[in-house]
């Protein structure tokens, strides 16, 4: 456990520092308001428990707290509990310690056992918040990822599109949106089973994975349907890349249970530029080149409407 002390008496800190470094846990120290922020930024990662004079020169206490939760909310951190110390026993600072974002507050002198009894209670609060923190990052993750395919979901895929829809415009940049859908799907499941149906939605999304850039997004939009987000790319480049696609799902046929199960697909891609257009629109524009695809012959790109391969 790191714990901040900050306290402009030398002594008190000292004096703190002594009991705290017996208890085996690791010191940083300030001696003034301003100083405390600096430390706080500083060590913000593995800071466990800040102890916070009221009176100091510079910055007081509470303002230096306020100061670090403004922080921690702007840079989504973690709650990092704070202690008070003060030689004032007054309601009013007491309840003014904790509005400014203070977690408990302590009348100096402070005595060895009382101060590490609080340090305990504390940090059994900040693990437990820790853990509620990892617990939702977890649950985020799962609701915005696609089960069987570990893809982003649609509503995801739907956000990014939105977000990378208004950097485009902001930077003037083109981008590419596509919906592909594999090729008579049904007759594969029909064919070799259910699971042997995911199986291979599975290792094209494998594939596809592997052949995209970091900065691409995919989604699975429902069924043997998904969705593919190029950001900042040219039309040609986007026709050159989604060409190269069909070879990624054609070239080498799934495997699944020694069989060997070929599949192509049909892409249907729209070009955003920067205007007007909304999510809505552009993914319908999407559909319908897909559609147009499925319609002409199937394995193929087709682009803005305009049939490309
Ligand atoms: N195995 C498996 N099959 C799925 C899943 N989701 C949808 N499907 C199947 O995908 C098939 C889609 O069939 P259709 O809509 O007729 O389309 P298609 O056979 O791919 O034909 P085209 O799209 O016209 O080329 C259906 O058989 C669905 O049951 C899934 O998660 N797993």
């Amino acid at each position: 456990m790191k714990i901040l002390i900050a306290d402009d008496t030398n002594t008190d800190r000292l004096l703190l520092k002594l009991y705290i470094t017996k208890l085996g846990y690791r010191v940083v120290e300030a001696s003034n308001g301003q100083e405390a922020i600096d430390q706080f930024i500083e060590h913000s990662h593995d800071l466990d428990l800040v102890l916070m004079d009221v009176q100091m020169p510079i910055i007081n206490g509470f303002d230096a707290v306020k100061a670090m939760r403004n922080i921690q909310e702007q840079q989504k951190q973690e709650w990092i509990p704070v202690i008070f110390l003060s030689a004032s026993a007054e309601e009013d600072d007491v309840e003014d310690g904790i509005l400014a974002g203070g977690d408990d507050y302590l009348i100096k002198p402070i005595g060895q056992k009382v101060l590490a009894a609080k340090m305990l209670s504390m940090k059994r609060i900040a693990d437990m918040r820790r853990r509620l923190v990892e617990s939702n990052s977890v649950l985020e993750r799962l609701a915005a990822t696609d089960y069987l395919t570990g893809v982003a979901n649609r509503r995801s895929f739907e956000m990014t599109l939105g977000k990378e829809m208004q950097v485009a415009k902001e930077q003037g940049l083109s981008m590419a949106c596509a919906m592909f859908d594999l090729d008579k799907f049904k007759v594969v499941n029909d064919t070799y089973g259910h699971d042997a149906g995911d199986a291979v939605l599975v290792e094209i999304m494998k594939r596809m994975k592997a052949s995209v850039r970091d900065i691409d997004s995919i989604g699975r939009l429902g069924g043997e349907e998904f969705g593919i987000l190029l950001p900042n790319i040219s039309e040609s480049e986007a026709k050159d890349t989604f060409t190269r696609f069909l070879s990624v799902v054609s070239d080498a046929p799934v495997v699944y249970e020694d069989t060997e199960i070929a599949v192509t697909t049909s892409i249907g891609v729209a070009v955003y530029c920067g205007d007007d257009e909304d999510k809505k629109s552009l993914l319908k524009r999407a559909d319908e080149c897909l559609y147009e695809a499925k319609d002409t012959g199937r394995n193929k790109v087709v682009l803005n409407s305009r049939v490309t391969s």
